[in-house]
């Protein structure tokens, strides 16, 4: 068994801290006696989308949790989109949530509700709560919802009961509401764990898609993923967690087959 680390510095893009979305400095989360991060440093650019791989357990859950300031570090500091969320207020949290797009296995959409309103439920951290409840009664931004659902290739019926679409369809309901929400950086915990590869494949390509702004700018992802090739198709890094620690940090372009063979074998820095 290695007892190497591989790490890859980020490279330099000559735009000093204002390009990092996310950055870690020595963060250890502690539960109690269990570590499920210890001694992370990790920093995440604009645009780019990192993949965190590792067996179950090794802290991509925590990691991701930190970054939108569910977890709070026992020690180390996280900044996020300029933001140290354990150091804000509750409304300056609220505003710095509303700027970042979360996507789970879970699809947490309102079944009995119609389409609209689940598109629409990406603006309710931006919209404050009068606008909200006005939008329950009369759906407010329709034709950007039916655009969103155009783009992740759903027909506009925007009244639809949502649990009456199909599990792909609300997949993709999921992602229209994403796309409205207009995020700057998408974290997101094993978006397609319960899929099959065919589903896997096409929801990872259309949630890279929709990172993609008409600008030409791209919103920063980092998703944690259990299928390794996922990663190197679909991001331009992989970072690998093994017990609450990183043990490899490089460029998708520099992921050889010994390296994909290494990753569950690695054991961190002592
Ligand atoms: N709320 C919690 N209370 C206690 N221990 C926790 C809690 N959340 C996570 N842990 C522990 O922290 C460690 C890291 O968990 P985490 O969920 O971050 O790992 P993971 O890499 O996402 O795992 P998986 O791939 O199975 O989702 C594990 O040992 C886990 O049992």
């Amino acid at each position: 068994m290695s007892r190497e680390r591989v790490v890859t510095p980020p490279r330099e893009t000559g735009r000093g801290d204002a390009g990092i979305v996310l950055r870690l400095q020595g963060v250890r989360v502690a539960y109690g006696n269990r570590m499920a991060l210890d001694g992370v440093d990790l920093s995440v650019r604009r645009g780019e989308r990192v993949a965190l791989v590792g067996p179950s357990g090794a802290g991509k859950s925590t990691l991701l949790g930190l970054g939108n300031g569910t977890v709070v570090p026992t020690r180390g500091r996280v900044d996020v989109l300029g933001v140290e969320p354990r150091a804000v207020s509750p409304g300056a949290l609220r505003k710095l949530r509303a700027r970042i797009g979360s996507v789970h296995q879970q699809l947490h959409l309102v079944g009995p509700l119609p389409v609209v309103h689940n598109v629409n439920a990406g603006r309710l951290g931006a919209w404050g709560r009068l606008r909200a409840l006005r939008s329950l009664l009369r759906p407010l931004q329709l034709d950007e919802a039916r655009t969103a659902l155009e783009r992740v290739g759903i027909g506009p019926d925007l009244q639809m009961r949502t649990d009456r679409l199909s599990g792909g369809e609300q997949q993709r309901v999921a992602l229209a509401r994403l796309l409205v929400q207009d995020p700057e950086l998408v974290l997101a915990d094993e978006p397609v764990a319960s899929l099959d590869p065919a589903r896997a494949e096409d929801v990872m390509r259309l949630l890279c898609g929709l990172l993609e702004q008409p600008t030409g700018h791209r919103r920063t992802l980092v998703v944690s993923l259990h299928d390794f090739d996922l990663a190197v198709r679909h991001c331009d890094r992989v970072v690998a967690l093994r017990q609450g620690r990183v043990v490899l940090d490089v460029p998708v372009e520099e992921v050889d087959e010994a390296t994909r063979a290494r990753v569950y074998d690695l054991v961190p820095d002592t």
